[in-house]
């Protein structure tokens, strides 16, 4: 697809044996002020996971649902992977590039929102593995944030409706959705996505959250909105003296436990697979509140390698090829497909 001559996937990366944990963990929190007991915490959900994040395979299963969708659509564009923090590194993976003779690279992160760690460090990784491969490295545009867009909204909305069926049937109708996302520090919320845009007292990503909290709650009990939902956040870290986003689900639930909610289905919409921040802060550490709370809490999937999702990537590399106006489903919608260059700064 012109003026492109392969896809790119960007990813977290995760390890996925147990002498990895630690590794991975200093890569991800090199220079980031994060306290040592709070990593020798994290290093445990990873260990009673056997040491495998499950991020990796996930991105294996949808660089396969992408190479398939751009088959079958005609998209003669080669498929690659790299990551920030694992195993392949990005740097590696351009490198690849580079010898394969690949000049112009079109990328998506698995990250659908503005904030600093979900778009903008995405775009600094860029920078630093073109350096380190040096002139040879390909030109490589990364795909605007995307929370919005139907093929991310579609997949939530399904999985949705698909956890609900999981709740007794008495409790179904009544029960809340719980919007889960990764908690940022607040400075960070602040300097999300464009200064020049005015999204509200918190910014960018809590704003986009809500939008994305609204489109898929349309989808799931059509449009008058009944059901009852809300953004919550999780995996705070960082020291205790620095503000968060909040309410942390933990607390909400106890919250509304305490208001005679009974049923909650969790959708974690601030992610794009289920990865170990789903699987341990959600399916171990939020279901234990729930249960230890009397409450029925079921989780819905993210789209991990959902066709829809993969269709989705392509309709994005199309829009990005053509330099038509990026396309959302609601008023916050990237305006161009470049971020200024004071966009989702750290605060
Ligand atoms: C917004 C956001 C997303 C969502 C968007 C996206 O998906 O990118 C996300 C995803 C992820 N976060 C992940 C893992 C971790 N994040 C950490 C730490 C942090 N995350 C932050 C933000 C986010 N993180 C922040 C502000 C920090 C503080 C340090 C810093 O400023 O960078 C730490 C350090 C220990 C801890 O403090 O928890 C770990 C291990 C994994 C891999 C899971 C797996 O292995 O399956 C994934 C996909
Ligand atoms: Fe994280």
């Amino acid at each position: 697809m012109r003026p492109y001559d392969a896809f790119l996937l960007m990813s977290f990366g995760g390890p996925e044996k147990p002498e990895d944990v630690i590794p991975f963990l200093e890569n991800v929190t090199r220079g980031r002020g994060i306290p040592r007991e709070r990593l020798a915490e994290v290093g445990e959900h990873y260990y009673l996971f056997g040491g495998v994040s499950p991020i990796n395979q996930q991105c294996r299963d949808l660089v396969e649902a992408i190479g398939a969708d751009f088959a079958a659509n005609g998209v003669d564009l080669p498929v690659y992977w790299g990551n920030r923090n694992w195993d392949p590194y990005l740097a590696e993976t351009v490198a690849q590039m580079a010898k394969d003779g690949v000049r112009r690279v079109v990328a998506l992160a698995t990250s659908a929102y503005s904030n600093y760690s979900s778009h903008r460090q995405y775009l600094e990784d860029i920078d630093r593995a073109r350096e380190a491969v040096g002139a040879a490295a390909p030109e490589i545009e990364l795909i605007r944030p995307y929370f919005d867009h139907p093929g991310f909204i579609e997949p939530f909305a399904e999985n949705t409706r698909a956890a609900l069926l999981g709740l007794p049937e008495g409790l179904r109708a009544g029960a809340r959705l719980l919007y889960s996302a990764h908690s940022i520090p607040t400075a960070m919320a602040l300097a999300s996505g464009d200064p020049r845009r005015d999204y509200g007292p918190d910014g960018a990503y809590p704003a986009q959250l809500a939008e994305a909290a609204r489109l898929i709650t349309e989808r799931v009990d059509g449009a008058d909105g009944a059901r009852g939902h809300e953004v919550v956040y999780q995996s705070r870290s960082g020291p205790p003296s620095q503000p968060w986003l909040e309410p942390d689900i933990n607390d909400r639930l106890a919250e509304l436990a305490d208001e005679g909610v009974q049923a909650v289905a969790v959708v974690p919409h601030g992610f794009v697979s289920d990865h170990m921040e789903v699987k341990f802060d959600l399916d171990v550490e939020a279901a234990d509140t729930a249960k230890k709370l009397g409450m029925a809490l079921v989780r819905a999937k993210a789209p991990g390698a959902h066709p829809r999702f993969a269709a989705m990537v392509r309709e994005l590399v199309a829009e990005r090829a053509a330099g038509t106006e990026p396309q959302g489903l609601s008023r916050w919608t990237p305006r161009s497909h470049t971020c200024p260059p004071d966009c989702c700064a750290q605060r």
